[in-house]
């Protein structure tokens, strides 16, 4: 039996799953760098968990194949599936990650700097490590290609949509994937209008009608909407005009919006949601009510985009674990019809709602998006 490898390059961790090569692959493996940077994690479901010093995406890459060397046990890896931030205006469905398209790829790296590098960087690396297997890469952006066009645009000169200056919307494999969740498990709740909220190190939220994305926070870049771990969310273009003027140089500008700005520049203590919660400095505590009430506020405009709510959806690394911002999101809303069930909120259910609209939790599962593109590019996976 030969194998599907996935790699999923975020701004601060490489994920990875081992798939076996068929139509609806078994996962083998899972796990993840996380923390890239000066004091890196390896973390292997249901094994090993430690530190590997110093990381960046490529020696991430380098101990998660020393790790999985097990697991993979002499088999083939007959395809390596790839998370791509940004597809652009050309690309939507799966692609084969040629010389050519890696070529447009490139073209589309000032849109997402904190990811679309490492992403290709990591694709390159699988291509020399892995020079057989089928290279595939999927699209974040895919998931939202159908926007009406207000959701689209920016009230900006009609050639710099034509140019593709537009709201792409990203997490698109996350809506994917929990929207596929609800349309085996909540079929009814799936046909309806559900706001699903990403809330990782990036942070997003997406107005689901009938299962199609009609809206979302982010737009041109992984920039916008939400504030995140390390990048600012949406923001008054005046700023960048002021700061222009003040004199900051552009990269300067891209380093603070990026990576020194959202909870770690607001608190000036960390970027990561469990230190601040952790907390008992003031700056903290700022930071988090900043980052609730923007949701808060984001939630009232999907539920305007949707017509109303039929359900709320909670996903990514603080939406599934951090009961208290769910709490305090939710707290307030039953003009929305959502109300928490505090008891299944604080023990980890997936249904914790009380109120008319439903409140789910559903851990996200990108990786899985990803090895089924690549067992549908593998003529081989149907047949094992
Ligand atoms: N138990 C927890 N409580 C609060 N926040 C958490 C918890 N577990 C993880 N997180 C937060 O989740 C974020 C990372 O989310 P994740 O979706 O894994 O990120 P990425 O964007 O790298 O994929 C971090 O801010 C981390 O603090
Ligand atoms: C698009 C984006 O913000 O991704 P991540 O959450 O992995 O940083
Ligand atoms: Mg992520």
């Amino acid at each position: 039996m030969s194998v599907i490898l996935t790699l999923n390059a975020g701004s601060s961790s490489l994920k990875f799953a081992v798939y076996s090569a068929v139509a609806e692959p078994d996962l083998l493996q899972t796990g993840q760098v996380e923390n890239l940077g000066p004091v890196a994690r390896l973390e292997i479901k249901g094994g090993e968990t430690r530190e590997i010093g110093p990381a960046d995406h490529a020696v991430a890459l380098t101990a998660i194949l020393q790790a999985v060397e097990p697991v993979l046990d002499g088999r083939v890896v007959a395809g390596v599936g790839h998370r791509i931030v940004h597809g652009g205006k050309s690309f939507g469905d799966p692609v084969a990650l040629t010389n050519a398209t890696l070529a447009q790829l490139d073209a589309l790296v000032p849109l997402a700097p904190l990811h679309q590098p490492n992403n290709l960087a990591v694709v390159r690396a699988a291509r020399t490590i892995f020079p057989d297997a089928v290279q595939i890469g999927c699209f974040d952006t895919a998931f939202h290609r159908g926007h009406p066009f207000v959701n689209d645009a920016f009230a900006l000169p009609r050639h710099l949509y034509d140019q593709g200056v537009r709201r792409y919307g990203f997490h698109g494999l996350s809506y994917d994937y929990v929207s596929g969740v609800l349309a085996r498990d909540w079929p009814k709740l799936a046909q309806g209008r559900v706001a699903i909220c990403h809330l990782g190190n990036g942070a997003s939220m997406c107005a689901v009608a009938n299962g199609h994305s009609i809206g979302s926070t982010m737009g041109f870049s992984a920039l916008d909407g939400l504030p995140m771990g390390t990048r600012c969310g949406q923001l008054d273009p005046g700023v960048l005009l002021y700061l222009m003027d003040q004199g900051m140089a552009r990269a300067q500008i891209e380093q603070m919006l990026y990576r020194d700005s959202g909870l770690r520049g607001l608190s000036g203590i960390s970027h990561d949601m469990r230190t601040l919660l952790a907390s008992d400095d003031p700056r903290a505590a700022q930071a988090i009510d900043y980052y609730v009430f923007r949701i808060r506020r984001e939630l009232g405009a999907m539920a305007a985009i949707l017509g109303g709510l039929d359900g709320v959806v909670f996903t990514g690394g603080i939406g599934e674990n951090a009961a208290p911002i769910r709490t305090r999101v939710i707290e307030g809303m039953a003009f929305l019809g959502l109300a928490l069930n505090p008891a299944a909120n604080e023990t980890g259910a997936i249904e914790i709602g009380s109120g008319p609209a439903q409140v789910l939790v559903i851990r996200t599962d990108e990786e899985r998006v990803i090895a089924r593109a690549v067992a549908a590019a593998l003529p081989s996976a149907t047949a094992t």
